[in-house]
């Protein structure tokens, strides 16, 4: 599923691209003057082949999961936050649930791996084990685990999709999530852990050392191929990232564009664009994350930030923001008039 999943995304329409950008930059403005509103009219055409894109129905989806790694010592919050976070998204009142009220988008929650029974019915149950296993002493998930996290993540945008979503926002929650996402991108990009590994959720700076520690060592131990996006998600990622990949996957194969979140998203991301670079085309990415990894994930990537406002939090939290900022763009290319239609020239 996986596999024709990739095959059947295409690229995006380079034509309406360029007709979008005629008439962008024919707008009542010195050329560029809107500067990233206008490139995301312009990207968002050449996904929707028209010259006046549109969203109405904004989702976030929110896949929840643990991870073995915890247990090295890497996050200072409890493990059952995990649990408890994805049980309060439910309830409306966490960061994600509150920026998304505000930006008319719906949530929904996807446990992927939480360890525990989860008795919330409204969060959809896609669990593939309890967690992940500690990855010092053995892979993350097998391959086969891997695979499954990616094709949820594809099951849950498409019948997303089907119900109308026309846009999708990934967020995540998952204590001790910080430290696949370090190690992917370590690996990914060729980076020493040390360059990419940061305190995720206020871990104490006296105990980075540590992380940095674990990362490197469960590199050294699973020894992934960088040139097998599979492989280094089976050793070192999580099911929450395997999922978002996957959800990323699954839009650019509908031809919806899809928001790329925070740290944690970005090294989603990395896996999904490795499988198939034609993904990237129908990617946004929101903020340039607070944590220490996200200037290298950010280079990585290739994708431009435009919300700096220090957010760390993960969840969603930064796709939220971005579909207003991408509404704000619409409102520009809607709204404007032409040195044409106004009559007159420059
Ligand atoms: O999105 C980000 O950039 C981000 C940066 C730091 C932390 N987080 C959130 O905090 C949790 C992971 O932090 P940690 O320290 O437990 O690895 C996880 O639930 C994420 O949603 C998220
Ligand atoms: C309260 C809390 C909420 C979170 N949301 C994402 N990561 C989180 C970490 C904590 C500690």
């Amino acid at each position: 599923m996986l596999e024709s999943t990739l095959r059947k995304i295409k690229s995006v329409n380079k034509k309406t691209a360029l007709k979008s950008i005629e008439r962008v930059d024919n707008l009542v403005k010195p050329k560029g003057s809107l500067g990233m509103l206008e490139e995301i009219v312009v990207k968002l055409s050449a996904i929707q082949n028209t010259k006046f894109p549109k969203i109405s129905n904004k989702e976030i989806i929110v896949f929840a999961s643990d991870h073995g790694i915890f247990e090295e010592g890497v996050a200072i919050t409890p493990r059952e936050v995990t649990l408890i976070q994805a049980e309060n998204m439910i309830l409306g009142v966490t960061g994600v649930c509150a920026l998304a009220k505000n930006a008319n988008s719906k949530v929904i929650v996807v446990d992927v791996g939480i360890d525990a029974d989860v008795k919330n019915n409204k969060i959809i149950n896609k669990k593939i084990r309890k967690g992940t296993s500690n990855f010092t002493k053995g892979p993350a998930m097998s391959r086969e685990e891997a695979i499954r996290s990616i094709e949820i993540g594809i099951e849950i945008a498409n019948s997303r999709i089907d119900l109308g979503a026309d846009i999708l926002g990934t967020g995540e929650m998952g204590i001790g999530n910080t430290t696949p996402s370090s190690a992917i991108l370590s690996v990914i990009g060729g980076y020493k852990p040390s360059e990419v590994t940061g305190i995720g959720a206020n871990l104490p700076l006296e105990r980075l050392e540590k992380k940095i520690d674990v990362i490197d060592k469960g590199i050294k131990f699973n020894k992934p191929n960088k040139n097998d996006p599979i492989d280094v998600l089976s050793k070192v990622g999580g099911f929450e990232i395997g999922a978002m990949a996957g959800a990323m996957i699954g839009g650019a194969s509908r031809g919806v564009p899809v928001i790329v979140d925070g740290f944690i998203s970005s090294a989603a991301a990395l896996i999904a664009i490795k499988l198939e670079p034609k993904v990237k085309d129908y990617l946004f990415a929101s903020h340039f994350s607070k944590e220490k990894g996200a200037f290298l994930a950010s280079k990585e990537l290739g994708l431009k930030t435009p919300l700096h406002l220090d957010l760390r939090l993960g969840e969603g939290t930064g796709a939220a923001i971005m579909f207003s900022i991408i509404e704000f763009a619409l409102a520009m290319n809607n709204n404007m008039v032409t040195f044409d239609e106004g009559g007159f020239k420059l």
